[in-house]
């Protein structure tokens, strides 16, 4: 039996990545193909190492190719990820994708989303970057067990000092609270501050990275403004809780991304201490701050909808001790985390694919 490489691509001409809309041949996703007698090997390229569908596109590829080709092919596909980035960045070249996340309102786990979001990417083997730049109260160094830490600094070949990261969980950090004393107010004002934060893009030895992640603030600042014009931003992930008043606060921060000055993709919405569960009844959901707030939000803006997390004594615990909760991959909550870090992912291929013009521009969103 001779098998040919135009017969395989062929074949899998009809497998369709059921985000981009194209086949995987025509997105130039088939890197490798090798053909020796009945083996075939060759390597899926995906958009994102945290790409939900990876599972679904390699059976596809597998049935596509028993069916279409020859039932006895001896079939290997390796899987590697290539991340794309948004087409109109001339600055932070190694940076693909800036991921800013928001809240219109303090204390509603915005800091909390934001560095188990980075964990959770990471953990499928994308390059992360995580900047706090909450100036009211940077949390990240709790987090992650970092208070009190400094980072480093070098000098490039042309003179120009760069602050060196701290990495920790494989996780590339820089917060502002690493350059004030934790015991003392805040002095960040205006301008100050907005020159500090853009520091902490500019000047540090980011390497490359596949997303960098942004702990804003709450509700809509100077530092909003600053950052929003001054880098490419993929896009933001809006935190709330179901309560009204925060939801009403939501409401607003969302709808600052998509003022025409600002317009930013809003990749969609978490909506965090969503119920609470005993730890002895883990089946037993109670809606304490009411339910679906967060979902309807997501559904009147034409949003996606990126998942709920309970109210559970691990986050916090994980919080204050310095190991965020998406660590521990067994716990139901590192799973949470995981999910929404794919479809946050997934939700940037999307748009990336779109502004390079390789995707039709009707997007469906998911908003259930
Ligand atoms: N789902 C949750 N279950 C239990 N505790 C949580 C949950 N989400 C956040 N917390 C805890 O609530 C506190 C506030 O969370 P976090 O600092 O993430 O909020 P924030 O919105 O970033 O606040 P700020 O406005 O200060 O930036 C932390 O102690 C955190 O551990």
């Amino acid at each position: 039996m001779m098998i040919s490489q135009e017969q395989v691509l062929a074949a899998l001409r009809n497998v369709e990545d059921p985000d981009l809309k194209k086949d995987l041949v025509t997105l130039n996703m088939i890197k490798d193909l090798k053909i020796e007698d009945k083996h075939i090997s060759f390597t899926l390229e995906l958009t994102t190492p945290a790409c939900p569908m990876k599972d679904m596109l390699k059976n596809a590829c597998l049935n596509a190719i028993k069916h279409f080709v020859s039932r006895e092919a001896e079939i290997e596909i390796n899987i590697t990820s290539r991340v794309t980035r948004p087409m109109d960045t001339t600055q932070l070249k190694a940076i693909r994708n800036i991921i800013l996340v928001s809240s219109g309102k303090g204390g509603v786990g915005k800091s909390t989303v934001a560095s188990n979001l980075a964990i959770a990417l990471g953990a499928d083997g994308a390059k992360v970057g995580l900047i706090d730049a909450d100036i009211y109260g940077p949390s990240v160094p709790t987090m992650f067990g970092l208070v009190g830490a400094k980072p480093g600094a070098r000098e490039t070949a042309e003179g120009k000092t760069l602050i060196i990261p701290i990495e920790k969980y494989g996780i590339k950090l820089l917060s502002l609270g690493f350059f004030a004393d934790p015991d003392q107010p805040v002095p960040w004002r205006g301008p100050m501050a907005s020159n500090a934060v853009k520091q902490l893009f500019n000047d540090a030895d980011w390497g490359e990275l596949d997303y960098l992640i942004v702990d804003l603030p709450p509700g809509t600042g100077d530092i909003h403004i600053t950052i929003t014009q001054s880098f490419p931003i993929a896009g933001a992930v809006i935190v709330t809780t179901p309560q009204q008043v925060a939801l009403a606060d939501t409401r607003k921060g969302l709808a600052m991304f998509k003022m025409p000055s600002i317009n930013i993709p809003v990749l969609g919405v978490v909506e965090n201490m969503a119920y609470f569960t005993p730890a002895e009844l883990p089946e037993n959901k109670y809606y304490i701050f009411g339910k679906d707030g967060g979902k309807e939000l997501a559904k009147s803006f034409g949003v996606p909808f990126l998942g709920e997390i309970p109210i559970v004594q691990s986050i916090t615990e994980g919080g204050d001790s310095g190991v965020p909760v998406a660590m521990d991959t067994h716990n139901s909550v590192a799973r949470s985390f995981a999910e929404i870090a794919g479809k946050v992912a997934q939700q940037i291929a999307i748009n990336n694919a779109q502004s390079a013009g390789n995707v039709s521009p009707v997007v469906e969103i998911d908003t259930n």
